[in-house]
């Protein structure tokens, strides 16, 4: 297998940063990119970045840089972690440095908005030079919080090569973060993407208080509407029983380091939409996926009544109240769904 030396990360938020960590850990060279020359100089001459990970120091391998193509020269892989909605734009900056046999891993949970693509399909869109069989995701129960103090976690890597999916592991596994490999890239992109829905869902009846048979509830029946579209969109089914299924769906509503959980919580507690977003200050993705999930179910003829109930609490100024008593009382349903494709009973 290839040895990869230089790593360049974009960008510096709180994951790509977590995660230019672990690669520090592993004796990786990293150039991290961010269009904040003021974060850069700190990062340079403190090793800290404060609004995203505060109270962290960073290793001194970490060189930032807001220059593209000094990120991006001589590295054999490239991290990519903006947050989904500015995905294809860093992408397409990208294009002029980037070699066709470089390994491309992107760390992002979302779909694009309008074009509903998954975002190994726009960092494709974007790349057209790379060989193929080049891009990865990496997903699963992952918190920056935690893995930057270097706490025990597990996450998946997949790609339509087993030997990028391979690279990307050999990259990141270490004695505190341990990387399975995994074929399915549409199931571990969408499982990481419907998961900060469900989320939302959860910090909503937290912050009712409506207790742990509803939050348990929340999370089974998320993971059968997940499911039932994942697979509706080609994912094995299975996918969904791993690390970027019921793994990160579990660490997400139960997390006190959830932006989706946090939103949902406040949310619940009657602070509007835009409000929420701006106190949060850092990338709430389940807003986005939301709307980009109901466009997707219809797509799909898949039935998502959590995410319909969501939709309508966000978008149409539904009360969250309301949503869970419209859940509780549809039609009666066999939990079990039909066919290989998860259709449910009606
Ligand atoms: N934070 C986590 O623990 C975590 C874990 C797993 C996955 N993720 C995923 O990683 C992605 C990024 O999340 P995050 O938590 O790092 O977000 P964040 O809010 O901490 O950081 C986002 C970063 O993106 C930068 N940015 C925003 N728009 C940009 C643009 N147009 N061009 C260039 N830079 C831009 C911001 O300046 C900031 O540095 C999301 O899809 C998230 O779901 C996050
Ligand atoms: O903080 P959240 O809600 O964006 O979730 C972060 C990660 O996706 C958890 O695995």
């Amino acid at each position: 297998m290839a040895k990869t030396d230089k790593v360049a990360v974009l960008v510096a938020g709180s994951w790509g940063t977590a995660l230019a960590s672990v690669l520090a850990d592993n004796d990786k060279d990293i150039s991290i990119w961010s269009r904040n020359a003021q974060q850069v100089e700190e990062m340079n001459t403190l090793h800290t970045n404060e609004r995203f990970l505060p109270g962290v120091q960073l290793s001194p391998r970490i060189h930032a840089t807001a220059s593209m193509e000094e990120a991006l020269s001589g590295a054999n892989a490239v991290l990519l972690v903006a947050p989904s909605s500015a995905m294809r734009s860093v992408a397409a900056a990208m294009k002029p440095y980037i070699q066709p046999d470089m390994t491309v891993i992107h760390a992002t949970k979302g779909f694009e908005t309008g074009t509903l693509e998954r975002m190994s399909q726009v960092i494709a869109d974007e790349l057209p030079q790379l060989e193929p069989g080049r891009i990865a995701v990496l997903s699963g129960p992952s918190h920056a919080e935690e893995v930057i103090r270097r706490c025990p976690t597990t996450v998946v890597v997949a790609s339509e090569s087993q030997e990028t999916a391979e690279l990307a592991q050999d990259l990141f596994i270490n004695s505190y973060f341990r990387v399975y490999t995994n074929a399915d890239i549409i199931g571990v992109e969408v499982g990481g993407a419907l998961k900060n829905i469900i989320a939302l869902g959860a910090g909503l009846t937290d912050g009712l208080e409506f207790g742990d048979n509803a939050k348990a509830a929340l999370l089974t029946r998320g993971l059968a509407e997940i499911s039932r579209l994942g697979t509706a969109m080609g994912a094995s089914p299975l996918t969904f029983a791993g690390l970027a299924g019921v793994g990160d769906l579990v660490v997400t509503c139960t997390s006190k380091h959830s932006r989706n959980w946090r939103a949902g919580y406040m949310l619940a507690q009657g602070n509007t939409l835009e409000q929420v977003l701006q106190q949060m200050g850092m990338v709430v993705e389940g807003v986005k996926t939301t709307q980009a999930a109901f466009v997707l179910a219809q797509r799909y003829d898949v039935t998502m009544p959590i995410t319909e109930q969501l939709h309508q609490v966000l978008f149409s100024g539904k009360s969250p109240r309301a949503a869970v008593e419209d859940l509780m009382g549809r039609g009666r349903t066999h939990e079990i769904e039909e066919t290989a494709n998860f259709r449910e009973y009606e």
